[in-house]
């Protein structure tokens, strides 16, 4: 058995699927939309993935910035806890068309859930 997150999701391929629909979703809901209009998605896909990969327990050497430094200027525009309620929906609904194990997708939120207050610059 896998021992940890990322192998146990299938490793890298179904990171990459997984946020490749993900961010199909965030970008579908005009209720979040807005907050990656200057956001250079390609870039951002790749951010996602590394960053996610690494919170797994994957291989990872994410260089990005920590959840804080980087939803900050996002916090000034407003971001709060319904964008971040429809982004955490967006994950769940990714994970349950993946056929993610509910036991594994439940992980998986428990990680996203964790970063809230960061995100959200509290
Ligand atoms: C589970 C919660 C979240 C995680 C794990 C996450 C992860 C990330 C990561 C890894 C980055 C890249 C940081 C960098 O540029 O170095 C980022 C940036 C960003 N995130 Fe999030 N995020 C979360 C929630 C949200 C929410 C709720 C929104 C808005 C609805 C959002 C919108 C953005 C935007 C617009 C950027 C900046 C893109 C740019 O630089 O143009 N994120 N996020």
């Amino acid at each position: 058995m896998a021992d940890n997150l990322y192998e146990q999701l299938g490793g890298g391929p179904a990171i990459d699927a997984a946020v490749d629909i993900f961010y199909r979703k965030v970008l579908s809901n005009d209720a979040i939309s807005g907050f990656f209009d200057s956001t250079d998605m390609e870039e951002q896909r790749a951010k996602q993935k590394s960053f996610l990969t690494m919170v797994f327990g994957g291989p990872s050497q994410y260089s990005g910035k920590d959840m804080r430094a980087a939803h900050a200027p996002l916090v000034e525009k407003g971001l709060n806890d319904s964008h971040f309620d429809a982004v955490a929906g967006h994950l769940q609904e990714t994970l349950d068309e993946l056929g993610v194990p509910a036991d594994l997708a439940a992980k998986v939120m428990a990680i996203a859930a964790g970063t809230r207050d960061d995100v959200l610059n509290r």
